[in-house]
Order: C-alpha cells, then sequence, then structure tokens
C-alpha cells in the first residue's frame, strides 16, 4: 500500500509540473508536505532550472528547494508568484481545500494567494465526494497565537465545533505543536462543511486566529495520482 500511495504521489506531482509550468516562470512556490516532494525533484531536474527562484512555505519546503539544487528566495523578495504548487488534505469537487496538517498552512496560503496559478498535487485518499470534512476527520487546522488559545477554544465551541484539540507534539515534542512562526495549531471539528468560505470568515474574525486550513477560490487545478497508475485532473469551473 505504502508504495502504492509514494508511486501516486509522485505521478500526480511530475505531471502537475509538467502540464503547468510557463516557460517564462521566474517565481515558483513549493509547498510542504510529502506529495510536494516529488514536484520539488521534477523541478530540480528541468535543464532550465538557474532561470527561477522558488519560495518556501516554512522549514521543509526550504530544505526541499536547497536539496534539490534550486535556487531559494522569498516571498519579501518575490511577493508576486507566478505559480505555487503544494499538497492538500482534502480536496472538493469545487476545488476548495482542507490544508495544515503539516502544520505549514499560514505561509502556504501567504504564497498561494500571492500566486498567479496554484496548482494541487495530491494522492486519491485527498478527494471528497462532496463536501470538505467528509474524508479529512482530523479537523480543520487553525493557526493561532498562542496565549490566545483558551479563548480560541471555547469561541470555536460556540461557532459549532465538535471537538477542539490543540496540537501536540507526541512523542516528538512533550507539549503543543510550535509552527514555523512560533505559533500553535488548533484542529476543530465542524463535520462536513457545507459552505468553507462563510465558516473560514467566522474563524478569522476571531482575535487570536492567524490563519484557518481553508483554502477556498485560489486552486486552478488538482492532480490525483490514482491507485491504478493513472493521474486524474479537477479543474476550477
Ligand atoms: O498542508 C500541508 C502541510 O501543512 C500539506 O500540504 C498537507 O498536509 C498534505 O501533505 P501530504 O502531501 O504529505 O499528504
Amino acid at each position: 500500500m505504502s508504495n502504492l500511495i509514494e508511486s501516486a504521489k509522485k505521478a500526480a506531482a511530475y505531471r502537475a509540473v509538467d502540464e503547468n509550468l510557463p516557460d517564462h516562470a521566474k517565481v515558483i512556490g513549493i509547498g510542504s508536505g510529502s506529495t510536494v516532494v516529488f514536484a520539488a525533484e521534477r523541478l530540480g531536474q528541468l535543464s532550465n532550472k538557474d532561470s527561477f527562484v522558488c519560495i518556501p512555505t516554512g522549514f521543509q519546503s526550504r530544505q526541499l528547494i536547497i536539496d534539490n539544487g534550486l535556487h531559494l528566495g522569498t516571498i519579501e523578495q518575490y511577493p508576486k508568484v507566478d505559480i505555487a504548487f503544494d499538497g492538500a488534505d482534502e480536496v472538493d469537487p469545487k476545488l476548495n481545500l482542507i490544508k495544515g496538517g503539516g502544520a505549514c498552512l499560514f505561509q502556504e496560503k501567504l504564497v498561494a494567494q500571492a500566486a498567479k496559478t496554484f496548482v494541487v498535487v495530491a494522492d486519491f485518499r485527498k478527494k471528497s465526494p462532496d463536501y470538505l470534512g467528509v474524508s479529512w476527520r482530523r479537523g480543520v487546522p487553525i493557526e493561532i497565537v498562542p496565549n490566545s488559545y483558551a479563548k480560541v477554544t471555547l469561541d470555536l465551541k460556540e461557532l459549532g465545533a465538535d471537538t477542539v484539540i490543540l496540537r501536540q507534539g507526541g512523542t516528538a515534542k512533550a507539549g503543543p505543536v510550535i509552527t514555523d512562526n512560533n505559533n500553535f495549531i488548533i484542529d476543530a471539528d465542524f463535520g462536513s462543511i457545507e459552505d468553507p468560505v462563510e465558516l473560514h470568515a467566522k474563524i478569522k474574525a476571531l482575535v487570536g486566529v492567524v490563519d484557518t486550513g481553508l483554502f477556498t477560490k485560489m486552486t486552478a487545478k488538482a492532480y490525483f495520482g490514482e491507485e491504478d497508475g493513472e493521474v486524474a485532473v479537477w479543474e476550477a469551473k
């Protein structure tokens, strides 16, 4: 199973890069997670890789850029990104996303929103048949300023979350996960999300919230590596 999933991720990422990289691209965003590893690998194989800079979305992503011999830039230097590639935890048919499973959502959203074209790479498990929150059952990741966690927890329950969990480092760290921006992550389960735009707006309005893992109206295409080796492409309508 794990080989199958790795092959699916690789097939989706390679095809997404091959089909979407504009000839003139000078600034390319690189997301975080295990699937975008293959997008960075593919970019590193290009003969013209000295002609563009790559903008990371966190520590892991910066390492990917360096390890693949790509030129590293920052979003402060390059606030206009030609195209960005990133993974997702769940994708609905309207190309709304849940992201932040790897706790990198704020910088991922910053780069995605700065990008002219935002392309998702994923394996078949990330597709939702209708709404977000159906196949990804761990809740919506929300980055918060640390000392707001108790208040934001109460606020999220008032907004209707069934469970609100401050994400812990587990065996890797005693206490909460600290993001690349020195913040905390809350995972709030709202069940099936019929209107992610409205839910995002309500959560984002809470004092203490930096951003949510609901990415709406920003994805142009999503590439899914399938179990049979094929790649499915969903496009924004
Ligand atoms: O949002 C993310 C990190 O914050 C990742 O892009 C998302 O979790 C998908 O990761 P993977 O490709 O490993 O499934």
